[in-house]
């Protein structure tokens, strides 16, 4: 798709707020505030929704550009769009990472749309993929707090959980992570992510409760700029995983396979400016015998939906952190994606599957 086109894109702003603040070692999070994208034939309405491509830009502090700048951006996109197409807009946002999401994914979904095909059947070519394995994510809290969410969790019917920890002492996360694995049983897969918060000691200790504890992944336990680092965590290791997360954004995927900083890597598409990027690295991280992991940073139907499309077109993917719908007190329309038994059920709709978030 180039040159001029007989497309408009529109934005506007929308803000959600979460049902309860989510706790995190880099900050709370209690409400998200973006802006909805659509490309829509020029002139009269919303005729034939064939013809129609959402996008979601919600940007979020430490992980991608402000609100302003991926405002200015989008203004950015729509003259772009308007005067010289498609490849002309991305190219306008290329380093607004969640403005660029928005319009990647727009264009992606009207291109799927066009095709009749569910995105993320566009995006792989591949089989028909019924359901992506997700985790619950399990916000800071008491140990009696985590481990009742945890019990939450497994009743309906999770089977991998990723708890956020690094907000209290090393003492009081291993104690929340008992609590976790006492609620949870033997079966449930727990994961654990810090959000850079300990230093080199501290993360090395919770390592050791973490392999008692039959913990799967340890997430981003050290600054995003330790790569060594976390290469001797990873050799002191016996069981456990470690995952890069904010590392991924400042290194990317051959230095972090170079160092050995890393059996997986999550990969948040408004964190890297679409899925088209996103689907990209994935690829390449398996091809790194790497393995990617897909999360939301907590955003609308819109994104969340493409991340889902996302994690579907990877082979093999394993639980993605895409069951963050309930953690929003609303939305922007109504959600495609059933949680079912610790899977997300995949919308076999033509493109995103969505439709009426626009005037909602
Ligand atoms: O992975 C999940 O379970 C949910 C997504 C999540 O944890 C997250 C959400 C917003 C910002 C950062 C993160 C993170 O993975 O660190
Ligand atoms: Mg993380």
């Amino acid at each position: 798709m180039t040159g001029k086109s007989n497309l408009d894109l529109e934005y506007r702003s929308f803000s959600l707020s979460l049902s309860s603040p989510l706790e995190t070692a880099s900050g709370t999070i209690d409400s998200r505030d973006g802006f909805l994208v659509r490309l829509v034939d020029r002139g009269e309405g919303v005729t034939d929704p064939a013809t129609v491509g959402y996008g979601e830009a919600t940007p979020l502090a430490g992980w991608t550009e402000s609100t302003a700048d991926c405002e200015e951006a989008l203004e950015r996109a729509r003259t772009a769009f308007r005067d010289d197409g498609p490849e002309a807009a991305l190219e306008s946002v290329d380093r607004q990472v969640a403005a660029r999401h928005a319009v990647s994914l727009a264009l992606s979904d009207l291109q799927a749309n066009r095709e009749a095909t569910p995105l993320y059947r566009y995006l792989c070519r591949g089989p028909m993929i019924g359901r992506v394995p997700v985790n619950a994510t399990v916000g800071d809290g008491s140990p009696s707090e985590t481990g009742a969410q945890t019990r939450r969790a497994v009743e309906r019917g999770y089977d991998c959980c990723k708890l956020k920890v690094g907000l209290r002492s090393v003492d009081a996360d291993v104690e929340r992570l008992r609590e976790a694995r006492r609620a949870a049983g033997s079966g449930v897969e727990l994961r654990l992510d810090a959000n850079e918060a300990w230093t080199y000691e501290e993360a090395e200790s919770v390592l050791e409760a973490a392999e008692e504890f039959d913990v799967s992944i340890l997430e981003q336990p050290l600054p995003a700029g330790a790569l060594e680092g976390h290469a001797a965590l990873r050799e002191r290791a016996r069981d456990v995983k470690i995952a890069l997360d904010e590392g991924v954004l400042e290194h990317g995927i051959d230095a972090i396979c170079e160092s050995g900083a890393a059996d997986a890597v999550v990969l948040k598409p408004m964190a890297v400016g679409g899925i088209d990027v996103a689907r990209r690295m994935a690829a390449w991280t398996t091809e790194l015998e790497l393995t990617p992991i897909v999360t939301t940073t907590i955003d609308g139907v819109v994104a969340r939906t493409g991340a889902v499309h996302l994690a579907a077109s990877i082979p093999d993917v394993p639980a993605c952190g895409l069951a963050t719908a309930g953690l929003l007190a609303e939305d922007l329309g109504r959600d495609p994606v059933l949680l079912e038994n610790g899977s997300a059920v995949v919308p076999q709709a033509k493109g995103l599957g969505i439709d009426e978030v626009w005037d909602k």
